[in-house]
């Protein structure tokens, strides 16, 4: 990630918080399924699930179900003309996802019409044949969708789809797929996400290319693969869920982790519905359940599965396995200290902010005593570790991303907010911590480890004790707040395990390190 994305990170979070747009206004314009497995159906139900606001505008009807497509009516192009612009002459549109178009004729509409929908984020889904084997795009409009391409922010082929559009033959490996992925990409100019659900194997990887100062920028984000047959939609429901969490992330891979992760729920519980006798569709809703199990869950359950895949990245980072096994550079472990100092003293003012908000004396005392115990530490590591260091550096990018976005959430006022912005840095800093120290201690507690003093910090008792504390006051804000402030407290504290992901990798990172101008 560069660090532009990383500033970036800052404003995205602002567009979370209450009093800024947290419902994105997503248009689908494409096929529809009568089934309700893919098409308009499908993304509806993806944009729902996401907390979008769905709206459609039809390309086709198709008469089909889980078994395949008989037969599609197209109305004339002027009437998809008039679905758009009655949209756009009334509704600000966030985000437009873009699915089955079908022929030549429908893909100039939209392309004629997209200017219009302003500054909405454009996903294009180049749909072109059903899971079914059915095509869903006639042959001669191949090059009309190419064309199309450049215009969309994010394009989403499955692995044929890929191969057409670049007039290639099919990828059979991931690492082929890839290369492909990075020649549309360097094509267009628009990023790609190359999709793995069509090759096979244990893993279902999906990667962005992201084009970028002149490179290609490709990050993958892997994952099991689900077995079942009920597949059907999976493309659809992926591209509007993408667009729908944009508008709120403004950054692709952050956008993919959090969809990916409700993808591979939706599939899991995809058997669950009995819908049709062919490839069935996912539950959309599988996280919502019958009695509505998002919003009576504790938070804490909710973040923390919602963080999985930061802790995963974390555990496998180069600075946290050498630290684990001593054999971190020193000037790395170096940098880190100085990076926590500097952090310390602003996090310190964003607890003291908590206990300012705070509703109960208990509540207030505990971020208070907590905000006096940073500033402890931090004077600490000056007076021990950084003692006898001539020149200190800067905050470093991520330090400062990082710094910002909890000033932002303790600057929009909302105590539940501040406390799930701030608890990631206790909950997943005690998680790292104890994994550590148990891998030491395991191996025999050794005093030649070169961190061991560093390693016996990390078991201090009084920190798991404050670290249940504060999840348990997070449950409390959580289990009163508005239904706006819940999804702004899983926002609030997703983006804050991402720092402390971004925190624990920096040390390692010549090109951050330099930034910081660290002697
Ligand atoms: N069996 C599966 N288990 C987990 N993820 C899957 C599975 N099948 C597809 N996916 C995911 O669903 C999304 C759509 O993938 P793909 O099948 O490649 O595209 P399409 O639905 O457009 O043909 C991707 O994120 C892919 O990784
Ligand atoms: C209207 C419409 N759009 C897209 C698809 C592709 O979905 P899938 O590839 O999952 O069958 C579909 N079957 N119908």
């Amino acid at each position: 990630m560069s660090i532009r994305t990383l500033m970036q990170h800052t404003v995205d979070f602002q567009s979370t918080v209450p009093g800024v747009r947290t419902v994105p206004r997503v248009l689908s314009i494409a096929g529809t399924d009568p089934t309700g497995g893919a098409g308009i159906q499908a993304d509806l139900k993806s944009i729902g699930a996401h907390g979008g606001y769905g709206m459609a505008a039809v390309t086709s009807l198709v008469a089909q179900n889980t078994r395949g497509v008989r037969s599609v009516h197209t109305p004339p192009s002027s009437f998809l003309r008039e679905q758009l612009t009655a949209v756009s002459d009334d509704v600000v549109i966030d985000a437009v996802k873009i699915g089955m178009l079908g022929d030549t004729q429908t893909i100039q509409t939209v392309r004629e019409w997209l200017p219009q929908a302003g500054g909405a984020v454009v996903v294009l889904d180049p749909v072109m044949v059903a899971t079914s084997g059915d095509r869903l795009l006639a042959t001669d409009a191949e090059d009309a969708l190419r064309a199309l391409v450049p215009l969309a922010a994010l394009v989403t082929p499955n692995v044929p789809e890929l191969a057409v559009l670049l007039n290639e033959p099919v990828a059979t490996t991931w690492e082929d797929a890839l290369e492909q992925g990075k020649r549309l990409a360097a094509a267009t100019g628009t990023v790609v996400l190359v999709k793995g659900g069509h090759l096979g194997g244990t893993g279902c990887p999906d990667a962005l290319v992201e084009p970028s100062d002149g490179t290609l920028v490709v990050t993958e984000v892997g994952g099991p693969r689900v077995a079942t047959r009920n597949t059907h939609g999976t493309g659809c429901s992926l591209s509007a869920a993408l667009a729908t969490v944009q508008v709120r992330t403004h950054n692709w891979h952050r956008s993919l982790v959090l969809v990916k992760d409700w993808l591979r729920g939706a599939l899991e519980h995809a058997d669950e519905l009995e819908v049709g006798q062919g490839n069935g569709p996912i539950h959309h809703f599988h996280a919502m359940g019958i009695s509505d199990t998002a919003n009576s869950r504790p938070f804490s359950e909710q973040a923390w599965e919602l963080t999985a895949q930061h802790r995963a990245a974390i555990g496998t980072l180069g600075f946290v396995t050498s630290l684990g096994d001593g054999t971190l550079p020193a000037d790395q472990f170096a940098y880190y200290l100085a990076q926590d100092a500097l952090y310390l003293r602003d996090y310190s003012r964003v607890l003291a902010r908590a206990s300012s908000l705070a509703p109960t004396e208990a509540e207030q005392l505990f971020w208070a005593s907590g905000a006096k115990n940073c500033l402890e530490v931090e004077s600490e590591l000056h007076r021990t570790w950084l003692s006898g260091r001539e020149t200190m550096p800067e905050q470093g990018p991520v330090t400062k991303a990082y710094v910002d976005h909890l000033l932002a959430a303790s600057a929009n006022g909302s105590y539940p907010v501040v406390v799930a912005a701030v608890l990631p840095c206790y909950w997943l800093y005690a998680h790292v911590g104890n994994t550590l120290h148990a891998q030491w201690t395991a191996a025999g507690a050794g005093r030649e480890h070169a961190y061991a003093t560093w390693m016996e910090t990390y078991a201090d008792p009084a920190f798991a004790e404050a670290t249940s504390q504060a999840i348990a006051y997070a449950d409390a804000a959580f289990a009163g707040a508005s239904g706006h402030d819940r999804r702004a407290m899983l926002a609030a504290f997703e983006a804050s395990a991402w720092y402390e992901h971004e925190f624990f990798d920096a040390p390692t990172r010549l090109d951050l390190r330099e930034s910081a101008k660290l002697p």
